[in-house]
């Protein structure tokens, strides 16, 4: 496995990584059960990895941070893109991953947000899309990441961008602006495995945890008595189409 990672490693433009199921490190019970127990390296020369794991106790997220850390053997900051459907397991990894390499989390959904906090006209037309579950036009998205990956912090330190993009047209735009991943990790899960991880998703309000009925119950019944459950996390939110 790590030979693999480490002639991989020779590579140095960008790269897509494909995660199947990833799992939170500490979350043995969720790995055992459903562990794909594989890696999909896919060089942009179309050279191809596979890296299979023998056994089945490995981390997930130690394999994306290996694979990131072999991927850019520079000095120069990291800059990662990721994807993942709801309940993939994009927060935790992106959790990870910011802390391992320092990176500022942008996350697409957030500068929107923070833009309608602001009462400003792009954040008034933001909110319209929104809340009707659309996509946010290009003019509006575009330059608020860029903007966004420009500040001191990103630029000197690398970036993890997190929900973008999210259409062809906003991945040529920011490429045309001069911004480009060294690695691009899009976690793949099956839906079945989605809709059982939204559905069983629970939330305890007083800690801010979050639990699974099945996978990561609730400590005491004083806890489980007061969890709730957000309200889109339905098997709609998992699978919509
Ligand atoms: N890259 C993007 N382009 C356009 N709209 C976006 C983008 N990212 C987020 N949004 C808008 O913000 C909303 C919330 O996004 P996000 O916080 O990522 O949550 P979710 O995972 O529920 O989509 C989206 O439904 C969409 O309307």
């Amino acid at each position: 496995m790590n030979s693999n990672i480490m002639n991989f490693s020779t590579a140095s433009s960008s790269s897509l990584i494909r995660v199947f199921n990833p799992s939170p490190n500490n979350n043995h019970k969720l790995q055992k059960a459903r562990s794909y127990s594989s890696v999909t390296i896919t060089h942009h020369h179309h050279r191809q990895l596979s890296l299979r794991s023998s056994s089945r106790s490995l981390s997930y997220s130690s394999t994306i941070v290996k694979a990131a850390a072999a991927a850019v053997q520079t000095e120069e900051p990291l800059h990662v893109m990721i994807s993942g459907a709801p309940a993939s397991g994009k927060g935790t990894q992106c959790h990870l991953i910011t802390n391992k390499y320092g990176l500022v989390h942008v996350a697409a959904g957030d500068l929107l947000r923070a833009e309608i906090e602001t009462g400003s006209e792009n954040g008034k037309r933001a909110k319209e899309y929104m809340e009707k579950g659309q996509l946010v036009p290009d003019e509006i998205v575009v330059m608020m990441v860029r903007d966004r990956l420009l500040k001191p912090d990103s630029a000197e330190n690398g970036w993890l961008l997190d929900g973008y993009p999210r259409s062809l047209s906003q991945a040529t735009a920011l490429k045309e602006l001069g911004f480009k991943p060294d690695i691009f990790i899009l976690l793949e899960v099956s839906e079945d495995i989605l809709v059982e991880r939204v559905v069983g998703r629970r939330l305890d309000p007083v800690t801010g945890k979050i639990y699974h009925l099945k996978y990561s119950p609730p400590e005491t019944k004083e806890i489980a008595d007061r969890l709730t459950q957000r309200f889109d996390d339905t098997e709609e939110k998992a699978c919509p189409y």
